[in-house]
C-alpha cells in the first residue's frame, strides 16, 4: 500500500466502510447529507456520477486540508427505468416482484476528488434473477428490511444467494463499490 494518508471516504454505506477495508485501502469516513436529486434529461449512465460528484462536494467544503475524496452512488435499472430504493414495505415487495425473473441492471458511479483534479467511472453489473414467490418476497423484506438498498436487495444477502441465477461483471459493484478499479486508480 503505497498511499502516504487515508482517503476520505464521503459515504456512510456499511457496504462502502467494508470494502475499502477488505482492499486494505486506508480511510476515514466523512459524510454530509446530500439530497439524490438529478437533472431531468441526464442519461441515465450518467446520473450515479453526478450524484457522486454531488457527495464528494459536500464533503470536500468540510475538510480543513486538501485530501483524496471518494464518493459513490449505486442505482438499479429496470427495463430502462431507475429503481431508487424502496419508501416502505408495500414498495420494496413490488420493486421485488418487477425484478423476479428478470434481468437488470446495477450501476455504480464513483468520483475522486484531488484538490481541483476530478476522475470519474462508471461501472456496470448486469444481475439475472430467478422467478420467486410473493412468499420468498415476503420472508425477505420481513426479515432484512433492505429500505437502505437500491432496489429494494443485497446481493450479499440471502436474496443473493437463493434468487441470483448469475451476474455478468463485478460483485462489488453491486454491493456499492467497484473495488479493484478504485485501487488501480489509486495507483495501488
Ligand atoms: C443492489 C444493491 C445495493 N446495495 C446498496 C449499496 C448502497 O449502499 C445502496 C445504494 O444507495 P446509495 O445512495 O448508493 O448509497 P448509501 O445511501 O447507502 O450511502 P451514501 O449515499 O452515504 O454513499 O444500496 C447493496 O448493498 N447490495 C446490493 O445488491
Amino acid at each position: 500500500m503505497s498511499l502516504t494518508e487515508p482517503i476520505v471516504l464521503a459515504s456512510q454505506s456499511p457496504r462502502r466502510k467494508q470494502l475499502l477495508e477488505q482492499a486494505g485501502i486506508p480511510f476515514e469516513i466523512k459524510v454530509v447529507p446530500t439530497d439524490e436529486d438529478f437533472p431531468p434529461d441526464l442519461p441515465i449512465p450518467e446520473i450515479p456520477v453526478y450524484i457522486a460528484r454531488n457527495k464528494a462536494l459536500a464533503v470536500k467544503t468540510i475538510l480543513s486540508q486538501p485530501k483524496t475524496i471518494l464518493a459513490a452512488d449505486t442505482v438499479v435499472v429496470l427495463h430502462g427505468k431507475i429503481i431508487g430504493k424502496p419508501k416502505d414495505r408495500e414498495d420494496a415487495i413490488n420493486i421485488l416482484s418487477a425484478l423476479s425473473g428478470q434481468s437488470h441492471e446495477v450501476i455504480t458511479g464513483v468520483v475522486l476528488l484531488d484538490g481541483e483534479k476530478e476522475r470519474s467511472f462508471e461501472k456496470t453489473t448486469k444481475v439475472h434473477f430467478l422467478p420467486i414467490s410473493k412468499q420468498q418476497i415476503e420472508y425477505y423484506v420481513d426479515h432484512f428490511k433492505p429500505y437502505d438498498k437500491a432496489g429494494a436487495y443485497a446481493i450479499q444477502e440471502w436474496i443473493g444467494a437463493v434468487a441470483i441465477d448469475s451476474i455478468e461483471g463485478c460483485f462489488y459493484n453491486v454491493m456499492g463499490l467497484p473495488v479493484s478499479e478504485i485501487v488501480k486508480l489509486l495507483k495501488l
